[in-house]
């Protein structure tokens, strides 16, 4: 039997070439689907009640800071419900991400997704050397300080990136507070280098996966180069992380929003909030769609660790982000904390 479905799968025009990419992939890879069909097993995130933070009585709050820090130490992922993002916010932002993946790949790779950078729009693994390094997906990845530049031809895809921002940032920052708080650090170090300007959201698409085997990551495993990140995820699945050195997956919930711990926060924790590896498994039968938050610094940040001897040696965001580039260039890899251990 091939690898491909049997039943012969139309690829949608406005697709990616991403079996084109995969089978000029296979020849250089051993052991593909031996290795990446294990079963996993699904688990329940913690759950963090941010109702809690705005209407608890004092104790409940401190209770509920608690739990965010012991999540991001225990986890480095947990779930937030009552997150005050409107049903209709999250169904106008899913509508604009639908319609500006429906658009043919010809013009999604060539010109640019009304006036973002045109590297916004990303496909497959162009430095993927190997099955293993590769991802069934696409995505537009947006630095925030371009919302404000988009034509005003798709102005209901800006003005409602912009709205879904501004509300999840004001989520990030109320978890960041608890998390800061529960070190004893210093919240103005975030308010000076985190801004609206120098975040980033991704909006993802994962394309059906007609490889009949399984075992194709829609996004390869992975820790995030950042702070901090929120993602929504439709009702399809397929995010797993790693815990206790098993993979397992994330039960999807369209009510809650998925929170994971960046590297440059467990660096900054001192290695106590755990940034920890995670990935998403391409579906066989239907696309999925997410969308992902990133909180960022300036370039220009220094990320320093609040306690001492520190694991990790201070290193600006450039830094890390070149180094990052670096060994993803070379590699096809990304080593990430581990070049930056004191
Ligand atoms: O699609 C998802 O659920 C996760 C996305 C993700 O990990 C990322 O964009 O870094
Ligand atoms: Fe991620």
């Amino acid at each position: 039997m091939g690898i491909f479905s049997e039943a012969p799968i139309q690829m949608d025009s406005d697709d990616p070439p991403l079996q084109t990419s995969f089978e000029a992939l296979l020849c250089n890879t051993q052991a593909f689907f031996e290795t990446c069909t294990a079963a996993v097993q699904e688990c329940e995130l913690p759950v963090i009640d941010l109702g809690i933070l705005s209407h608890g009585s004092p104790d409940e709050v401190r209770r509920c800071k608690r739990d965010i820090a012991l999540a991001a130490s225990e986890w480095g992922f947990f779930q937030v419900v009552n997150h005050r993002i409107g049903g209709d916010l999250l169904s106008r932002m899913i509508s604009e991400q639908v319609k500006a993946f429906r658009q043919p790949f010809d013009k999604k790779s060539k010109e640019s997704l009304s006036d973002f950078p045109i590297e916004s729009y990303r496909w497959g693994t162009p430095t993927a050397t190997s099955l293993h390094q590769f991802s069934w997906s696409e995505a537009y990845h947006v630095p925030l300080s371009e919302t404000s530049r988009v034509r005003d031809t798709n102005s209901m895809l800006r003005t409602t990136m912009e709205e879904y921002s501004r509300v999840v940032s004001e989520i990030a920052w109320v978890l960041v507070e608890a998390l800061v708080e529960d070190l004893g650090g210093d919240v103005s170090y975030f308010e000076t280098n985190c801004t609206s300007k120098t975040c980033y959201l991704r909006l993802n698409r994962y394309p059906l996966c007609p490889i009949s085997s399984g075992g194709v990551f829609g996004l390869t495993p992975h820790t995030d180069s950042d702070f901090m990140t929120v993602v929504y995820q439709d009702h399809v699945g397929g995010l797993q992380l790693k815990k206790d050195g098993r993979w397992v997956t994330v039960k999807p919930n369209p009510e809650t929003l998925v929170v994971n711990i960046g590297d440059l926060f467990e660096a900054w924790s001192n290695g106590l909030y755990k940034s920890v590896e995670h990935c998403v498994v391409a579906n066989p039968n239907t696309e999925r769609f997410s969308i992902a938050y990133f909180f960022c610094p300036s370039y220009d940040s220094v990320i320093e660790s609040c306690t001492k001897p520190p694991i990790y040696r201070k290193f600006s965001f450039r830094e890390f982000r070149e180094k990052v580039q670096e060994d993803v260039r070379k590699t096809g890899t990304k080593v990430g904390l581990r070049r930056f251990l004191a």
